[in-house]
């Protein structure tokens, strides 16, 4: 059905090419004439008439009601969510931002900007993966036939760089016809998702996604899932036979934190370096077309200041600044394009977007920080802060929670500023787990008592209470099935009622989680391309993550093992070495300085091979035999590796029923 619909999107309507009539005379200096296909009806919107881009014209199918409707009564997809859901395009849509900046929206979670230039073009972000990425691309081909000379990374997010090949030749960025161009910390970003943090990036960010869920509500096998909240959820995923081709090209220009101002293809362009969202966020200024691309600083909802599927704390008080020097130093700027939503037009709705934005975002940090010191902890926060209307209204100002939601980032301001500790010593130390769980379901009465009193709380719409309260009887009692299913229930119905879609994802896929249903459609989107592009010492960093230290502890192990990567340059090795259970990482410049006391084995292996054994999808001597690994002391080397975790099954990794 997903396939069917997106091939007719494609084939068929695609290019819904939203041409913006530039304003080129006085009086529609600040008019906005956009045209939109919704159901072949255009529509022209001026600045008096409505607020940039956002429009409630549904042009989607009714829904069902059959399926629309929750068992305690609910509805599935509040109405905001359908609304937000058409402004998000999920329809294919190529906006024209100005004469010679396209933006392509709804082929993928991200947008891809082209900018065409005198004897080439440019590509920012080209999208999650190349399923994605091959529809953009054909997109392009339909406006221009003019090569690429450039493809930048706003930032290190993989719906926005997965797509890579789709536009260029691993040849033509290695004979440097094609700039590859991303802020200097990028890499070492990527090494942490794909490298580092990989199992449990992968299962929360699925939830967070709604990968589990089906997400097409008009196609009437509805999970409640509406959309990726930023734009339509990653597609390439749902499609198995896309599953491996996630591919990337490392940058081969590394922009300062000063910035910088580019040429290519004739276009210049100011680079800003712009930390919010990701701390190697890049924003961009056509001085000529007075067009700012501002990636996904600016968000078309509210944004996640925290992240549920879990990141690193962003700098909110950084976001501000960022939002702010964009504001000030770009305050010529007639179009903003964002990557993920629709452009605004006009100098003024510009301005004021980006006001708005900052305002809500600073209204949520300050209002923050204020009830830090006023001595709360993280839930009364919550409460405490309490964004007004004006600020959280999806319609006026592209805000609202619709993406993540406010109340989220209250926690995480708390602990970016103190950390986890709240202050009361009885978090220091609790209970054992276990201990816990069941002594509060003595103390409540007994399982069956928890059970009554979640049903009847469910019954009474209190679904926060009701998930909080069998929570602790799904802990003390594993195998206790009804337990799950009321915890189900009470979570799915959180789920319907969001309309964030992170929070959403969470809810729904959790709750299929509790039930066992979670066989999903996921697929292990692998690392594609990237480990190619990551050095060969992170892919050796791995193993100290691996790495089971209570188990050769135990054993007593000590040994080393030198790994050197097959054909590789001077530098590309790196060393491991074990010392009574505990693990060390050795960088090639100190790797050579090992003894051959201190190494017990030498393996000489291509990524590939390596990444085979890491992950056991191969056997050292299948690796030997068919893929040339050199190994000296074979006994040692497996030795070693038997002390690695090896793969973990992602979709096996519990978060709800636990
Ligand atoms: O490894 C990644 C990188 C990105 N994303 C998506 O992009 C969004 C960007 O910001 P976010 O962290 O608030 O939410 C992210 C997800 O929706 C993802 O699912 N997996």
């Amino acid at each position: 059905m997903f396939k069917m619909r997106r091939g007719v999107i494609f084939f068929t309507i695609v290019l819904l090419v939203v041409m913006m009539v530039l304003p080129s005379v006085g009086a529609q200096e600040n008019q906005l004439v956009e045209e939109v296909q919704t159901e072949l009806e255009y529509k022209l919107v001026g600045e008096e008439e409505g607020h940039y881009a956002y429009q409630k014209n549904h042009k989607n199918d009714p829904i069902n009601p059959e399926v629309s409707v929750s068992k305690n009564g609910n509805p599935m997809v509040p109405e905001s969510s359908y609304e937000h859901s058409d402004y998000l395009n999920e329809d294919a849509k190529v906006f024209k931002a100005a004469d010679n900046v396209y933006s392509f929206s709804g082929f993928g979670l991200a947008n891809t900007v082209m900018i065409e230039g005198e004897d080439g073009i440019i590509i920012i972000d080209p999208n999650s993966d190349m399923h994605v990425g091959d529809m953009v691309y054909t997109a392009v081909r339909d406006i221009t036939d003019k090569p690429v000379k450039g493809i930048i990374y706003s930032h290190n997010h993989i719906d926005h760089v997965g797509g890579a090949r789709s536009f260029v030749t691993r040849e033509q960025v290695e004979n440097g016809e094609v700039a590859i161009v991303a802020h200097h910390k990028l890499m070492g970003n990527i090494k942490n998702i794909f490298s580092v943090i990989t199992p449990i990036m992968v299962q929360r960010g699925s939830y967070h996604t709604g990968e589990y869920l089906d997400w097409n509500y008009k196609s009437g096998k509805d999970s409640g899932y509406v959309h990726g909240g930023i734009g339509v959820p990653f597609q390439g995923r749902h499609e198995e036979e896309k599953q491996e081709e996630i591919s990337f090209f490392k940058p081969t220009i590394m922009v300062p934190d000063e910035g910088s101002t580019m040429t290519i293809a004739g276009v210049e362009m100011e680079i800003m370096y712009a930390p919010s969202e990701t701390e190697d966020e890049l924003v961009f200024y056509l001085p000529k077309e007075k067009v700012l691309i501002t990636s996904e600083v600016i968000n078309p909802t509210f944004p996640n200041l925290y992240s549920p599927r879990g990141t690193k704390t962003r700098d909110v008080g950084q976001w501000i600044e960022s939002i702010d020097e964009m504001r000030y130093r770009f305050d010529e700027a007639k179009y903003m394009v964002p990557t993920h939503g629709r452009p605004v037009y006009g100098k003024r709705n510009v301005n004021k977007r980006m006001t708005d934005y900052r305002d809500a975002i600073s209204w949520v940090y300050q209002q923050s920080i204020r009830g830090i010191n006023q001595g709360f902890n993280k839930d009364q926060l919550v409460e405490f802060v309490n964004l007004p209307e004006r600020l959280n209204d999806p319609w006026d100002h592209g805000l609202g929670n619709h993406y993540g939601d406010y109340n989220l980032s209250v926690k995480a301001i708390y602990t970016d500023f103190l950390g986890w500790f709240e202050g009361d010593p009885t978090e220091l130390s609790r209970a054992p787990y276990e201990t816990r769980a069941s002594n509060y379901v003595e103390v409540m009465g007994g399982l069956e008592k928890v059970k009554k009193e979640t049903r009847e709380a469910i019954d009474r719409k209190e679904y926060e209470w009701a998930a909080e309260l069998i929570t602790w009887a799904v802990r003390a009692f594993p195998e206790d099935t009804e337990s799950k299913l009321l915890k189900a229930e009470a979570l799915e119905e959180l789920g319907y009622l969001s309309t964030a879609a992170n929070v959403r994802g969470f809810y729904l896929s959790a709750a299929q989680e509790l039930r066992g249903e979670l066989e999903s459609n996921v697929i292990d989107p692998g690392r594609g391309d990237i480990l190619k592009e990551l050095d060969f010492s992170s892919l050796v960093s791995m193993i100290t993550y691996n790495w089971d230290a209570e188990k050769a502890e135990k054993d007593d192990v000590n040994l080393g093992v030198k790994f050197v990567l097959k054909n590789g340059k001077e530098k590309e090795k790196a060393a491991i070495l074990v010392r009574g259970g505990a693990v060390e990482f050795v960088s090639a410049e100190h790797a050579d300085s090992l003894g051959l006391f201190d190494i017990n084995s030498i393996v000489t292996v291509t990524k590939e091979s390596l990444e085979s054994i890491l992950l056991e999808e191969s056997t050292i001597e299948e690796e030997i035999a068919e893929r040339g690994m050199e190994v000296y002391n074979v006994i040692g080397f497996k030795k070693f590796i038997s002390y690695l975790d090896g793969k973990i099954a992602y979709r096996d990794i519990k978060l709800a029923d636990r």
